[in-house]
């Protein structure tokens, strides 16, 4: 199910996570070692392909407006893109644009049999219509997995989506590489945006976890999520997750990624004021949780790996190597 590229369990060469003694802290689930393999494999593969066929993959990548957070994201996907040897190219709108503007881009991209990924950067402008957008990207280029065959496709025991968002695939495969065990286990997810919640919710139910949803209107979440096993927070609150949110134990994946603003005493030029912190209280939840993921250095360094590795399975659909 991860795809062509990436085998459905993984043979961990991470030391396999143990029970943790009372009193000590969590282990931490670093995402850069798990995305340098993955980038490693990647490049690896299009090196093949180069020297083969003499393609390589190429992805489009549309932003809209001049959000900072965006600019940084996209910086990273290009980044990395560079580094494996995919191919680039970028999309900048205003953010007054016109909705018919940004679909021609989209649509122009669709039948370019040079590009084999497009993404739309979001969160888009309010004007624009996001559901209406995110279809009319070509199923076969959705390297985002949003459109929604692929996330129908997901969400129905049995089929098989061309993709499957980056997110939550990098989240399966951070438990899957430190050898933790999802079948039977009880994962609670917080959030259901089509990003980060809601896939990962449905990849969960395939990896036959029993799944609970906490959102805007769950009332007393921390009943819910204190029953959890794993549990996955995707909401872009900082430090909404407390350590009485969780139970003894548990394993704490943080997907959100919030700028903070951090007061002036400490202020660097680098951060420019400001700094990334997660949904989860770090310094609460190491003490009760039996392993949890940092933001930054976490689940951000291998949804982007997995960026790549969905680029380069479209590539090899593209170019009938699967
Ligand atoms: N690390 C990574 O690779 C990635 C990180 N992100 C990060 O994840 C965060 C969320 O992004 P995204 O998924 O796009 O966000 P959205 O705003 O689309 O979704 C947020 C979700 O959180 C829920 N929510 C809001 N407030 C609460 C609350 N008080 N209690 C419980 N649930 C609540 C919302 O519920 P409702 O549906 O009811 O409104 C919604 O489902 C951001 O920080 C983003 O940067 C996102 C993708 C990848
Ligand atoms: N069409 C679309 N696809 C996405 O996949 C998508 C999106 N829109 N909109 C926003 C969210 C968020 N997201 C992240 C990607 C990388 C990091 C990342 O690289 N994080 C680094 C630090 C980030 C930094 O350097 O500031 C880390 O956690 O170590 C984080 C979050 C993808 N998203």
């Amino acid at each position: 199910l991860l795809g062509p590229n990436l085998p459905d369990i993984w043979v961990s060469f991470l030391p396999l996570l143990r029970a943790k003694p009372n009193g000590h802290n969590a282990a931490i689930l670093g995402g850069k070692l798990i995305a340098q393999d993955i980038k490693l494999k990647v490049a690896e593969e299009i090196g093949r392909m180069k020297n083969g066929i003499g393609k390589i993959p190429k992805l489009a990548l549309v932003l809209v407006g001049d959000r900072k957070d965006s600019q940084t994201f996209i910086h990273n996907k290009l980044k990395a893109c560079d580094q494996v040897g995919i191919e680039t190219l970028v999309a900048q709108l205003p953010e007054n644009c016109a909705e018919k503007e940004l679909i021609d881009v989209v649509t122009g991209f669709n039948k370019d049999p040079t590009i084999h990924g497009i993404i739309v950067q979001l969160p888009l402008p309010q004007h624009l219509d996001e559901e209406y957008i995110m279809s009319s990207v070509s199923p076969e280029k959705d390297v985002d997995g949003f459109h929604p065959h692929n996330m129908g496709n997901l969400a129905m025991r049995g089929r098989k989506p061309l993709f499957i968002p980056c997110a939550p695939k990098g989240c399966i495969e951070m438990l899957l590489r430190h050898g933790v065990e999802i079948k039977g286990k009880r994962a609670v997810v917080i959030g259901r945006s089509k990003i980060g919640g809601l896939p990962t919710s449905l990849l969960f139910q395939r990896h036959h976890a029993t799944v609970s949803m906490v959102h805007a209107f769950t009332k007393n979440p921390e009943q819910i999520t204190s029953e959890a096993d794993i549990l996955v927070a995707d909401v872009g609150m900082a430090n909404i997750v407390r350590g009485n949110w969780l139970k003894q134990g548990a394993i704490v994946i943080d997907m959100g990624t919030n700028q903070v603003k951090i007061n002036d005493e400490i202020y660097d030029q680098r951060s420019q004021g400001f700094q990334i912190t997660g949904d989860v209280c770090y310094e609460e939840a190491i003490k009760v949780a039996s392993a949890l993921t940092p933001v930054p250095g976490g689940m951000g360094p291998v949804t982007i790996a997995m960026l790549l590795s969905n680029t380069l399975d479209s590539a090899k659909y593209a170019f009938g190597l699967v």
